[in-house]
């Protein structure tokens, strides 16, 4: 069965680890920088998880897993090196409950993609699980398509879209003006740094559709 892509907002959402050695760190950096309200179980912790229990970022349960831990949890990952513990993790959740279970791909009702980021850009990888390296491998070869200049020209073309959508311009000019500001000289002037330029061109097309396009 395929798998159903998602974007999910984890802000305050109550998500467990159990494990935190380096792949539970993996998975809770990236819960914790959606905003998850994140809570480990784990005798022992990667330096970074403990840095993380230091900081308040998460709450950090010193010892072996008990079924109990997952109540209240939206999301769980068993993120453990012992895989009865990670069946057990799976077998204390309910039908109800999102389960990740790092070493049972069968198990899991959710899997982990792997991510470029670019600010509110996120190109996601799945492989359906059947080679997570392959989904790191061309992960690495995206970020090179995809530079850091990717987190401004996002932001910029949101703010240019909210700006396009609040005029009432009817449908047909709203989106020729919106794939306008798609033409790579904006990213080219992001790019080089040309930001009056590229605003001023980009304010230049929104007026010209404003007045002509009315
Ligand atoms: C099903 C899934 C469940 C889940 O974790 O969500 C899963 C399962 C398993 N991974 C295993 C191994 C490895 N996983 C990685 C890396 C990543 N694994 C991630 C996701 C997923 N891994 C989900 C499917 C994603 C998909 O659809 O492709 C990534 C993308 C995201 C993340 O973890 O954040 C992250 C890359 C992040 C990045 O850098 O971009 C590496 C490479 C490395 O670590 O360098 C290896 C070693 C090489 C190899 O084995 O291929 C094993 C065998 C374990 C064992 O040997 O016991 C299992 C279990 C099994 O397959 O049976
Ligand atoms: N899905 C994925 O992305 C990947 C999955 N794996 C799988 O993940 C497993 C874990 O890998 P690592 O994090 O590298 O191992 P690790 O050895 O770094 O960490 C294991 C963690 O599990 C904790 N743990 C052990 N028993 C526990 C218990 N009863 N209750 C709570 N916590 C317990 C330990 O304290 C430790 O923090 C591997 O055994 C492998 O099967 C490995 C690579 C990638």
């Amino acid at each position: 069965m395929r798998l159903y892509p998602m974007m999910a907002k984890l802000q305050g959402k109550r998500c467990l680890v159990v494990g935190g050695g380096q792949v539970a760190e993996r998975k809770i950096g990236s819960l914790l920088a959606a905003g998850a309200d994140v809570a480990v179980v784990s005798p022992s912790c990667s330096q970074a998880v403990e840095e993380w229990a230091g900081a308040g970022s998460l709450v950090l349960f010193r010892r072996p897993f008990s079924p109990e831990d997952v109540r209240e949890a939206v999301i769980v990952i068993a993120a453990t090196n012992d895989p009865a513990v990670n069946l057990a993790v799976y077998q204390a959740c309910g039908p109800h409950q999102w389960v990740n279970v790092v070493d049972r791909p069968d198990l899991c009702s959710f899997t982990v993609p792997s991510v470029v980021e670019r600010g509110d850009l996120q190109i996601a990888i799945s492989t359906g699980g059947h080679n997570p390296g392959l989904a790191k491998k061309l992960r690495r070869q995206v970020e090179t398509q995809f530079g850091p200049e990717y987190v401004e020209y996002t932001a910029f073309l949101g703010a240019m879209r909210s700006r396009v959508l609040a005029l009432s311009l009817d449908e047909m000019r709203k989106r020729e003006l919106l794939s306008e500001l798609l033409d790579d000289r904006f990213l080219h002037w992001t790019r080089t740094g040309e930001r009056e330029r590229r605003d001023l061109e980009a304010e230049k097309l929104i007026e010209q559709t404003r007045w002509t396009g009315a």
